[in-house]
């Protein structure tokens, strides 16, 4: 285990930095994770973010009647929306001997009238506009951050996110609210709060809470590496306004799309490794393409140029689309005695 934070770049995306591109996909295929710098711009302020934290934190804190009545396993087939309790989710089924100790709520994307396509618990309802909003302004920054990578890999610049544009149609998108218990006593290399993954979309944003560490990655050298909560020096904290940079990581769709340039980094969450530490709450929105949309190699050079390389050869005749891929991959990870009719994939 390295004690070492991981070097990952923090990167200004607005219009007044034109490197932005080259700097996002060096931070991508090197590491697969930036940070992102939280200006005005992405409309992602430090009160929105800690407003959904509370709600979050009040979600889980309801009884269980009321996180049973959203749950995940009374939806029907073909969802991915609601609550999970613990023991439902383990990320690497083929390593982890017991499930992530962990709960998490997933969102859908919102429908047109201003709601959600699922049951809101009673605590949620009446803020669902501004979890639409704040899910919305995620979408906005994963749009921006892939028109930059489309520039980066000289394609045109609407190549991704005319495959991101959900007026379109149905998308695999999830926004989730995550909660990490302390446990009184866990077993080391035995209780995980999530296992080693790569995530399954394009994009995922992670916000994080001061004072709840655990994330780490795993290095191309194979070592766990953590990952700051808050990646800034004193010097490069200057705007007084200015909230956390905002995590970023390529997910497994946006590799297979660049053979391999762009990478999709393991990563795992774990207890503190010394004292009891905290519950840690985090948030992801995990930015799937659409579900029809086509996991062809990108008409980039530069990708071409990297699967010759890197002998990565594609699919060959097994085209699947976004839709088909997600499916597989909720398949293993709901593995703790379901099928994934039972609790639901999406
Ligand atoms: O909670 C975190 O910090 C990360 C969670 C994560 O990696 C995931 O749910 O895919
Ligand atoms: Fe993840």
């Amino acid at each position: 285990m390295s004690a070492f934070s991981a070097a990952i770049p923090i990167i200004d995306i607005s219009s007044s930095n034109p490197n932005a591109p080259a700097q996002l996909l060096s931070a991508a295929s090197t590491h697969g994770f930036v940070f992102v710098k939280n200006d005005g711009s992405t409309g992602l302020t430090s009160q929105s973010i800690d407003h959904v934290f509370d709600l979050s934190k009040a979600f889980f804190a309801a009884p269980v009647e009321e996180k049973e009545s959203v749950s995940i396993a009374s939806n029907k087939a073909g969802a991915n929306h609601g609550w999970l309790s613990q023991g439902v989710e383990k990320l690497d089924p083929a390593t982890q001997k017991r499930a992530d100790v962990k709960e998490a709520f997933n969102l859908a994307l919102p429908v047109a009238n201003g709601t959600y396509p699922q049951a809101i618990p009673a605590t949620l309802e009446p803020h669902i506009p501004l979890l639409i909003a704040f899910q919305e302004s995620c979408h906005a920054l994963c749009q921006r951050l892939l028109a930059r990578f489309a520039t980066a890999l000289s394609i045109p610049p609407d190549w991704f996110t005319s495959r991101h544009d959900f007026s379109k149609g149905p998308s695999g998108t999830v926004f989730r609210l995550l909660y990490y218990p302390v446990l009184e006593a866990h077993e080391p290399d035995v209780d995980i709060r999530a296992g080693a993954h790569s995530d399954f979309g394009s994009l995922t944003l992670l916000f994080q809470r001061p004072g709840q560490p655990g994330l780490e990655i795993r290095t191309a050298g194979g070592e766990w590496t953590s990952v700051p909560v808050d990646p800034r020096t004193t010097s490069s904290a200057s705007g007084k306004a200015e909230g956390l940079p905002i995590l970023v990581n390529i997910g497994d769709l946006l590799e297979d799309w660049t053979a391999g340039l762009l990478k999709s980094t393991v990563h795992r969450v774990v207890f503190p490794k010394e004292g009891r530490g905290e519950d840690r709450y985090s948030i992801a929105y995990f930015c799937h393409p659409l579900d029809d949309a086509r996991l062809e190699p990108v008409p980039s050079e530069l990708v071409r140029r990297h699967a010759e390389v890197h002998g990565r050869t594609g699919r060959g005749e097994r085209m699947v689309t976004a839709k088909d891929h997600l499916m597989e991959r909720l398949r293993s990870t709901y593995s703790v005695g379901k099928t994934v009719e039972e609790v639901g994939g999406s």
